[in-house]
């Protein structure tokens, strides 16, 4: 491939088909939603308006970005506002060419304010059959337990979503690192196997390398969301490699909340050239600055990656996903289409050239 300019290289990233495995739809809650969802529910906000609530995203670490994260899903009450949130991220990504995604949700959020899951489940149902239909892309859901409350809390979230066990497709589990390793919910992830769930966790964005081998080893996660402290321990690297274990790497989410200082130090690049499968996704782009275009725009900036990069980065999401074969199957048809397209014009990408 030729050298091709760095406008040239940011028209090819926007115009790209893309995955996005790690997003946490309630980190897609944008402040104008959600002071006018806190409007709709009577419910009273600490801050006087959208642009105070902003400029209070200023996070040291994931724990003062969980407190505010927390306090903003107050406004989500109904099926409708939990549809109204899914639906206006799944418009981005048709704007954003993101053909395929899996969202996470964090019921126990919801469950402890007194929201059902019935609730929850239809609105987010809801809005990814609208957006199948409307949109033609297609998603799953990964229900993720919160780590930092007791595992009984998770099982219990875990048996009321049992009448809805074959509209979700993964476990997963986020929340506070530190302190809460993943062995602790090895019974809760025993009864996502017997609905027949795959497994994701966090794990080494705060915390220790030891946290992804618990995760791999104990709760037999199929991908690590974040991994990035897999390079504090080169033998994990190499079974992450060996074993193509996807890390789901959210670039934005790790500078604001000062997993790396700035993105020129974070170790994507590294982790990519020595062959580990990794993908760039958005985790809670309301809250980090940026969706996915965003993000990989910003890592563009940052290494200035090859387009043969860029094609590796999207083909490890496309085949880290939990899509089934024929999906995959398109996906790759789409992606390898699209860079025809913007290499040689429509139609020559018609022609199947
Ligand atoms: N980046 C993150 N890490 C852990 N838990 C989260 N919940 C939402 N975003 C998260
Ligand atoms: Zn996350």
């Amino acid at each position: 491939m030729t050298n091709i300019s760095i406008d040239e290289m940011e028209q090819f990233l926007a115009q790209l088909p893309k995955v996005e495995l790690h997003l946490h739809i309630e980190g897609t809650l944008e402040p104008e939603m959600m002071f006018a969802l806190a409007e709709r529910n009577g419910v009273k906000l600490s801050y006087p308006d959208p642009e105070a609530l902003r400029r209070a995203y200023q996070f040291d670490n994931l724990q003062s970005f969980l407190d505010l994260y927390y306090q903003g899903t107050s406004v989500l009450k109904t099926s409708q506002d939990f549809y109204d949130l899914a639906m206006a991220y799944f418009s981005r990504c048709d704007q954003e060419h993101v053909l395929h995604y899996e969202i996470m949700f964090d019921p126990q959020a919801h469950l402890s304010r007194g929201v059902a899951m019935n609730t929850i489940m239809e609105g987010l149902t809801g809005a990814m059959e609208d957006a199948q239909r409307k949109y033609g892309a297609s998603s799953g859901l990964i229900l993720s337990l919160l780590r930092h409350l007791p595992e009984q809390d998770g099982i219990d979230a875990l048996l009321q979503a049992k009448p809805w066990q074959h509209k979700i497709l993964a476990i997963g589990l986020d929340s506070s690192e530190k302190g809460n390793p993943p062995g602790r919910f090895r019974k809760a992830f025993d009864i996502a196997d017997d609905y027949g769930w795959h497994r994701v966790a966090h794990a080494g964005e705060e915390g220790p390398a030891s946290y992804i081998w618990e995760a791999i080893r104990e709760l037999h996660v199929r991908r690590v969301d974040h991994g990035v402290r897999c390079s504090d321990d080169t033998k994990l690297m190499s079974y992450l490699k060996q074993y193509q274990v996807p890390l789901t790497v959210c670039p934005l989410s790790n500078v604001r909340l000062g997993v790396y200082s700035d993105l020129r130090q974070h170790n994507l690049k590294m982790l990519l050239e020595k062959g580990l499968c990794v993908t760039i996704n958005s985790d809670d782009p309301a809250y980090f600055g940026g969706y996915m275009t965003a993000n990989m725009l910003a890592v563009q900036r940052a290494f200035n990656l090859t387009e043969s990069q860029w094609l590796q980065l999207t083909a490890n999401a496309i085949n880290a996903s939990f899509a089934p074969v024929e999906r995959k199957q398109a996906l790759k048809q789409r992606l390898t289409a699209a860079v025809v397209n913007y290499h040689l014009g429509p139609t020559s990408a018609a022609a199947g050239v």
